[in-house]
């Protein structure tokens, strides 16, 4: 009994010690970012602590205007900035790591800091967030065609592994313990919600002991699901602190009750609120109404828990990095991530901003000084421009891979952009043939001989294309990826022909496929140099203008200030992807919306000339060069769509 009393003492001692020592760690300044248990809620430095937070994704935004974005989240309020880190874009290539100017993921960690606010980082591997494969690299499946994401599978744990022993190291000096703004980090994505239909223990378990090693013991490490059905139990990773996701047309106290399932002590965190939603092609533009958000928010806010608005500005996807979704049907995502967020795509507050700020008012301190404004947007007019080759011409000068069935995107070693598959017609056919491409991702312009024969679309009926095939006829698939898919079971969407071409049943063999990546415009201003003149207008595109290269030039003067954000409109044109200075702005496809026009930054830009390219897949306005031209207008245009002709 002496010797279990004395053990007592001895621990009670010890105990006692370690709480003081906890206590004069966050007494000596020592920084802390904890959970607190006993009173549900946040500590910083030991002091209840509630965060109103809001998502802006840095590469979303160009690093020139990252200052301006995070100062306008914190002039309405918000005390902190949410972001993914996305795999794909500081690794494109395996090995091959990107941190720097858009990229430079560190540089916007401390800019919000200069800007006075934590920062949340949601690492993934997985992000989701409508982009190209959820974030994740394309790459996996080009060296791993069976790979199983999201999972144990070694193949995937192993790149995970040493993506994070990349990454992570860069996040700990920026940790708020350590000095930073990082007062917490998410595990994965939405594992639960992610409509994965499995629930791989392992994999989120070794995620966790994977962040424990790199980042220590003390952070507050996350997850986050959507609250219903069976989610939280298939989302929730021991010794993580799971939150919640729900919009404003749930009632926060039923969504925090699921939360309470699986924490039951601990703060109450919506870590996505709603402002608006996702666009596809093709579909109206989502919006929400100003007084529902601030109801919803003040709802939130009255139950003393946390919360970030997903997106408080959404910005653009340039190039051609967002991704697409599988419903009843395949559904791509625009290049505007307007998402009808507070402060719009090309950065400008919106009617939602002050109506936020003053609820926000009512449970934070609020910033001192004047609401941004509005920002003077350019008005840079008519862009004339000329024909500078056709798909075809600049094809035939690209270097091509035979094959004896059609290779997919992936193992052609092209992240995004086209490929264009081209076989002869074995033998003679009846007219017209059926062409069949059974499982087209994405989309696919048939010709014939040279001449444009139809569009097979993985939106509609992918297998019933009538031709009219001559012998030994040429046939040309021009295929486009539409964006890998985002979330779900065909997270792993292999882009370009996926299964067997057949036409009346005879599957076609023997393929050249030549590939234009259209990640960046080196290579294309290399060909286009190189075509000869002659050639340039003598293989046109399509009768309407298609699958055709177009160029202009436009000039600004020094008159004009700086160069000032711009919109691109599209008047006439058809579907394709544009460049300013070799910088990408996006997909455009004003024949079916919502998006009209593509925002243009004024970073892109510069006084004097500067160049416009379009690669244009589908019509041109150019059957008269009056009527050659695009216009670089003050004003964005989102328009709801006409039906779609796939
Ligand atoms: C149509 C399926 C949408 C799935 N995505 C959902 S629920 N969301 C949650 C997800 O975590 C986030 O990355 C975003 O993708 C968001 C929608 O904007």
């Amino acid at each position: 009994k002496c010797i279990c009393a004395s053990f007592f003492v001895l621990w009670l001692i010890i105990a006692v010690s370690f709480e003081v020592q906890l206590q004069e760690v966050t007494e000596s300044g020592n920084r802390s970012f904890t959970i607190d248990y006993d009173n549900n809620q946040f500590l910083k430095d030991g002091q209840p602590f509630r965060y109103v937070s809001g998502s802006i994704h840095y590469f979303r935004v160009l690093a020139a205007d990252w200052p301006d974005r995070l100062k306008k989240l914190r002039m309405a309020g918000f005390n902190a900035v949410q972001t993914v880190v996305e795999w794909s874009t500081h690794e494109p290539e395996p090995g091959n790591y990107l941190f720097t100017e858009n990229q430079d993921l560190e540089n916007f960690i401390m800019t919000a800091q200069e800007q006075d606010l934590y920062v949340i980082l949601r690492v993934g591997p997985y992000i989701c967030a409508e982009r190209d494969m959820g974030g994740l690299p394309y790459w996996l499946l080009k060296l791993h065609p069976n790979i199983r994401l999201r999972t144990s599978d070694p193949a995937f744990l192993n790149h995970v592994d040493a993506w994070m022993g990349v990454l992570l190291p860069r996040i700990r000096p920026l940790l708020y313990e350590n000095g930073g703004p990082v007062i917490m980090v998410q595990v994965e994505n939405e594992y639960g919600s992610s409509g994965l239909f499995q629930c791989d223990y392992q994999y989120t378990s070794h995620l966790r002991q994977l962040f424990r090693h790199h980042l220590g013991s003390s952070l507050v490490l996350f997850t986050v699901d959507n609250p219903s059905g069976n989610n939280l139990r298939c989302g929730k990773i021991p010794e993580v602190y799971a939150t919640v996701d729900f919009g404003l047309d749930k009632d926060p106290g039923q969504q925090f009750e699921q939360q309470r399932l699986f924490e039951p002590r601990g703060p109450l965190v919506n870590s996505e609120f709603y402002p608006g939603w996702i666009d596809h092609w093709g579909e109206p533009h989502h919006t929400t109404q100003p007084e529902a958000l601030v109801k919803g928010l003040d709802a939130i806010l009255a139950l003393n828990a946390s919360v970030n608005m997903y997106m408080f500005h959404g910005g653009t996807s340039f190039g051609l990095t967002s991704g697409s979704n599988v419903g009843s049907k395949f559904q791509s995502c625009p290049t505007s991530y307007d998402y009808d967020a507070p402060v719009s795509e090309a950065g400008d507050p919106t009617d939602k901003y002050p109506l936020l700020r003053e609820v926000i008012g009512k449970y934070l301190p609020l910033p001192h000084g004047p609401l941004p404004p509005t920002s003077p947007k350019g008005d840079y007019g008519k862009v004339a421009l000329n024909a500078v080759g056709s798909l075809k011409a600049l094809v035939s000068l690209l270097p091509s891979v035979t094959a004896f069935w059609p290779q997919t995107f992936e193992e052609l070693g092209v992240t995004s952009g086209l490929v264009i598959y081209s076989t002869t017609v074995p033998m003679r056919m009846p007219d017209p043939a059926r062409l069949a491409l059974n499982d087209l991702h994405d989309r696919a312009y048939v010709l014939v001989n040279g001449k444009l024969a139809g569009t097979l679309a993985r939106e509609g009926d992918m297998s019933d294309l009538p031709i009219y095939t001559p012998r030994h006829a040429t046939l040309d698939l021009v295929v486009e990826s539409q964006g890998r898919v985002s979330i779900g079971r065909h997270l792993n969407d292999f882009k370009g022909l996926t299964t067997n071409v057949t036409l009346n049943g005879h599957v076609l063999m023997h393929w050249q496929m030549t590939a234009l990546p259209l990640t960046d415009t080196s290579h294309l201003h290399t060909v286009i140099s190189r075509l000869p003149q002659v050639i340039l207008h003598s293989l046109t595109g399509t009768p309407r203008g298609g699958l055709t290269m177009y160029s202009g030039m436009f000039n600004i003067t020094d008159e004009d200030p700086h160069p000032l954000d711009t919109f691109l409109k599209l008047d006439g044109w058809g579907k394709g992807i544009a460049w300013v200075n070799d910088f990408c702005l996006g997909r455009y496809w004003p024949d079916v919306g919502p998006q009209v026009t593509l925002y243009v930054p004024g970073a892109v830009m510069h006084r004097g000339d500067n160049t416009l390219l379009l690669l244009e897949l589908e019509r041109a306005p150019c059957d008269h060069p009056d009527s050659c031209f695009v216009t670089l207008q003050n004003h964005h245009q989102i328009n709801g769509p006409t039906p779609p002709e796939f």
